[in-house]
């Protein structure tokens, strides 16, 4: 077992998707959207962001992995499950649980960039620049961290701790 210490509360989460979901509804009312879920990190604020998503939209999601069972990026993405709707012409929103060293979201930008959408943005709940290595835009934030191995609603050591409904520092 590892030491945790609770960095995000469940409340504090659940209140900052909420208005994370009003201020994304507002950008794309009346636009045809598309919001990507990142695989398997982002499935949890996915799943309540775009339930606090007013706007219509479709879902997909896609499948990228760097980090295995370490707590840092291999700089190898795996890239083991594309999205199945056609974004020709649609906005699209990537949304991540974490951006950290910028590696995986750079690219995801790339691939979907590529694809003729109207716009692709990017909403993740944690932004933690300290090991950032690719500069990336991001358009919609929940919290800047500053530092540490974090688990909890959806981050993973080793596929650990995903389920947890806080964000916690690993202490390893
Ligand atoms: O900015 P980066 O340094 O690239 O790190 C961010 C990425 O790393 C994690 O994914 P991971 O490879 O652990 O796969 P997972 O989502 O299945 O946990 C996380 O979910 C992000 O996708
Ligand atoms: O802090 C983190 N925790 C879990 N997964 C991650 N992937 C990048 N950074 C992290
Ligand atoms: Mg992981």
């Amino acid at each position: 077992m590892h030491t945790l210490k609770e960095v995000i509360s469940e409340q504090e989460i659940q209140k900052r998707v909420k208005e994370l979901g009003k201020e994304i509804s507002k950008v794309y009312e009346g636009e045809p959207l598309v919001i990507l879920c990142t695989l398997k990190g982002a499935f949890l604020f996915f799943s309540d962001l775009v339930r606090s998503i007013t706007c219509p939209h479709e879902i997909d999601f896609v499948r990228v992995a760097s980090y295995g069972n370490s707590d840092t990026s291999s700089n190898t993405i795996s890239f083991t499950k594309d999205i199945e709707i056609n974004i020709e012409g649609k906005h699209v929103l990537i949304v991540e649980d974490i951006v950290d060293t910028g590696l995986t979201m750079e690219f995801l930008l790339t691939q979907f960039n590529a694809r003729k959408a109207k716009s692709v943005k990017v909403a993740t709940l944690l932004s933690k620049k300290a090991r950032r290595e690719k500069s990336v835009a991001i358009d919609f934030v929940g919290f800047y961290i500053l530092d540490g191995f974090l688990v909890g609603y959806g981050l993973d050591y080793a596929e650990k701790y995903r389920s947890l409904p806080s964000i916690n520092e690993l202490e390893i």
